[in-house]
């Protein structure tokens, strides 16, 4: 093991005791601890192999060296038993997604061609068809690493399986097809992680009917980021739109009194304005007609682009004080001339745009007062108006892509497909973060039980004796966050009700109440920070706007303002609010919508069969070729690939088909070679003759101490494992087609080989040896006779 590369290759050279001397093959030799060295199968080809259960010894080194192999080689997808890993190549190889590939893959059996997204979408599509069962692709995996490129490999390979012959004008599949660019224009952004970065999660349910053609369609959407509407840091962008309607043909440009991004201080807060390889120009051309394509009307178009033009004017509305005291004004000519526009282009009143800008009103049981703001206050109002108005307009283009594609009422079965933010831990960590990390624990939950799962159905399909007892999950940490009472949201959910809440206070109250909680810390020098120790690893949150970023309301003067716009457009975006509701500004809270939308999605999944995706960023350079193993070991912890080899370790990680077991091992007792016997007899009757009898007891310690907590713990710095396993019975490792092998005992039988293979080369050396001493012997004896002879004249 290496802090720098992780896991170094290298060949043991002494042994002594627990100590290890191994010369590496960077030429160094070290002397390590026994438990920090694991055996390598030098039988394993240099170009990998395509499962990961096919390699010998199944831990952590093995893994990794064997996605380096195959990245590498070009080979981007791997399996671990039904999860695909997928490693972004970060350069386009088109030649895997063509329409040639979709046709091979087309009713292929799983595993049977090479490990591939369009395997895992057929696999999912023909369970669906044959056995009546929704399915669902979870694709997961950290900001970058291809989840959105895999969800739209995935949607055109079941777009083609479940589209019709001959396109019939807008068909379902090509508005769903469709959906992407539109949602991808809105909700997409350069970021210092991905270029085209999704700032929400999406999922995609796929309906089909009785024939299997696709029927409708429903896209949900989860937690977009507003704040970046109006805060964009170098070298970010804003979200997409905003730069291609820029870069608008000039009647739009004229239309929106548009101009160069540069001058918009929305934009121009970072100094990255182009992007690589993409033209603005085009982009926007082309969205329009991916919007065309999904149903939304020229009007509606027009609409939208007005709304989003309105919202870059409104960044430049500055402020300055007022006549009255703490009051504010716009700034200057420039800022008067941005805030007409703003009300042209939305169809409102200048006045009451200003009023609702700078102004108040407060009403009591007695009277309405109205109060200025500062103009600090007045540009966080402005800053509200403008992230309430795009999240507004991102959820109206979802509902209209999903009413204009439809729903298929009669729909049995159906194929969804998430692409969802992956696990975040960075140096400061908001309330983003910790909406993300509960989602992740939520999917990690489902994950461990569907792994559990399968892991049972290949040893009942192999007919081998086995019961897991006991399996401890992350359910502690989800009750931490979400139980009602008591849990985190709730506690922020009453500190925002209460006016006189801080974060410190809101901290305070968190630190006293999970003061003895074991997933939850207090960081010694805060005031206000906590962490959580997540099944992925500690992270530290920032409390400092958890407040303020968990309350979603609408400040009532802008819900006024824009429900009487002219434009019915805008006004749409903002009905009139219900009674009781409007009278109070009764706060909703962002958390808990988002806690039961998770919940929604957890149902809609626990209904389907799941199958995953677990992507994996090679390098953060986004360049080609480069492969850090830390950063991947990282994501394979994160993304439950350990987690599954885990549990794997934790029963027979090691299975080899009958051939393959007796051609490795006939030699440790080559009686049971002898052609009389049947494959299954013979691969009986050589583990008894190696005497595997009876190892349950001593490998079940094997397995809890050492092989799950030298290479697990350590590691992932998760105290006692998640889960524990206590294999009761396992009378017979022999399955029906298979040899299954638990944790340590391919190395031992691996060793007792290379002992024969060494007693057996000894031999031959040997009898090589002799032979060719006995026959120099011979030839010398023969010479020296002939000499003897010559010289006695014979
Ligand atoms: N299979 C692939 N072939 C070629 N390039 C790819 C592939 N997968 C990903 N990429 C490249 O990596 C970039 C990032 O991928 P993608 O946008 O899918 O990441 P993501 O996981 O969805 O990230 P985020 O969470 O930030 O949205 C893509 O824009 C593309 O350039």
């Amino acid at each position: 093991e290496d802090p720098e590369v992780t896991w170094i290759d290298g060949e043991v050279v002494e042994v002594n005791g627990d100590q290890i001397k191994v010369l590496c093959t960077s030429g160094k030799t070290v002397v390590v601890k026994a438990s920090n060295v694991y055996p390598k199968d030098a039988e394993v080809p240099s170009c990998g192999v395509d499962d990961m259960t096919k390699l010998a010894y199944l831990h952590e080194p093995g893994v990794l060296q064997n996605l380096k192999s195959r990245y590498d080689m070009n080979e981007i997808y791997t399996y671990t038993g039904n999860i695909l890993i997928a490693v972004n190549p970060f350069r386009r190889l088109p030649h895997l997604y063509d329409s040639h590939m979709m046709a091979q893959y087309k009713g292929a059996a799983f595993g049977e061609l090479s490990p591939h997204p369009f395997a895992v979408a057929d696999a999912a599509y023909r369970l669906m068809i044959n056995e009546g069962i929704s399915q669902s692709i979870l694709v997961s995996g950290e900001s970058g690493a291809g989840k959105t490129e895999s969800t739209k490999c995935l949607m055109r390979y079941l777009a083609y399986m479940g589209g019709r012959a001959v396109a019939e004008g807008r068909s379902v599949e090509q508005q769903v097809l469709e959906s992407n660019p539109v949602l991808e224009a809105f909700g997409n952004a350069k970021t210092v992680r991905n270029n085209n970065s999704s700032r929400f999660g999406k999922f995609v349910e796929i309906q089909f009917d009785q024939r299997g053609r696709i029927s409708g369609a429903a896209i949900r959407t989860y937690l977009l980021e507003r704040s970046r509407v109006c805060q964009v840091s170098d070298p970010e962008r804003n979200y997409h739109c905003f730069y291609m309607l820029c870069a608008a043909p000039p009647e739009d440009i004229q239309r929106f009194k548009l101009g160069n991004p540069r001058t918009f201080h929305y934009l121009n807060q970072s100094n990255c304005f182009e992007l690589d390889g993409i033209d603005d120009a085009k982009e926007y051309v082309a969205t329009r007609r991916a919007m065309d394509v999904v149903g939304i009307s020229s009007e509606e178009q027009d609409a939208i682009f007005r709304v989003v033009a309105a919202i870059l004017h409104l960044g430049n509305v500055e402020f300055a004080k007022g006549k009255e005291m703490d009051s504010s004004v716009p700034k200057d000519e420039k800022s008067w001339f941005h805030l007409r526009i703003v009300a042209e282009l939305l169809m409102c009143d200048v006045k009451a745009l200003e009023d609702s800008l700078c102004k108040r009103v407060i009403v009591t049981r007695d009277e309405t007062i109205t109060k200025w703001l500062d103009p600090e206050a007045a540009a966080l109002s402005r800053d509200a108006l403008a992230k309430i108005v795009y999240s507004r307009l991102f959820d109206w283009l979802v509902d209209k892509i999903n009413s204009s594609i439809g729903q298929d009422p009669d729909s049995k079965s159906l194929i969804g497909v998430l692409d969802i933010y992956g696990f975040e831990s960075f140096k400061t960590n908001s309330f983003e973060q910790f909406c993300i990390n509960l989602t992740n624990e939520k999917l990690q939950q489902h994950f461990n039980q569907h792994v559990f799962k399968m892991e049972q159905e290949e040893y009942t399909k192999e007919e081998i004796d086995w019961s897991y007892i006991e399996f401890v999950d992350n359910q502690d940490v989800l009750d931490l966050i979400e139980k009602k009472p008591g849990g985190i949201i709730a506690l922020l959910d009453e500190a925002c009700m209460f006016p006189r809440s801080t974060h410190e206070t809101f901290a305070q109250k968190l630190y006293q109440t999970f003061k003895n909680h074991k997933r939850f810390t207090k960081p010694k020098l805060s005031r206000s920070d906590f962490t959580i120790c997540h099944y992925a690893g500690d992270v530290t949150y920032q409390t400092e706007l958890f407040l303020d970023k968990n309350k979603d309301y609408v400040v009532a003067e802008h819900q006024q303002l824009l429900g009487a716009s002219k434009c019915s457009f805008v006004a749409s975006l903002f009905p009139p609010l219900a009674e009781e509701s409007s009278k109070s500004s009764k706060f909703s809270s962002i958390g808990s919508r988002f806690k039961q939308q998770l919940q929604a999605l957890l149902e809609t999944l626990s209904s389907t069969e799941p199958h995953y995706i677990r992507c994996v960023k090679p390098n953060n350079l986004l360049k080609p070729a480069i492969f850090e193993n830390k950063s991947v070991l990282q994501q394979l912890r994160c993304g439950g690939v350990m987690e599954a080899i885990r549990i794997s370790c934790a029963g027979y990680p090691t299975r080899k088909p009958f051939d393959e077991f007796l051609d490795r091992f006939g030699i440790l007792a080559s009686e049971v070679l002898d052609g009389s016997s049947e494959e299954v007899t013979a691969c009986k009757r050589l583990l008894e003759k190696v005497g595997l009898e009876g190892y349950q007891l001593s490998l079940r310690q094997g397995i809890i101490g050492s092989t799950l907590d030298s290479i697990l713990v350590p590691i992932t710095g998760i105290a006692a494992a998640l889960l524990e396993i206590y294999l009761l019975s396992s009378k017979s490792c022999i399955g029906k087609t298979k040899v299954f092998l638990r944790a340590g005992q391919m190395a031992d039988l691996d060793g007792r080989r290379s002992e024969v293979l060494g007693r057996s080369a000894s031999i031959i050396q040997r009898k090589v040896r002799s032979y060719l001493g006995r026959k120099s012997f011979i030839l010398l004896r023969r010479s020296a006779i002939q000499i003897q002879a010559a010289c006695r004249g014979t």
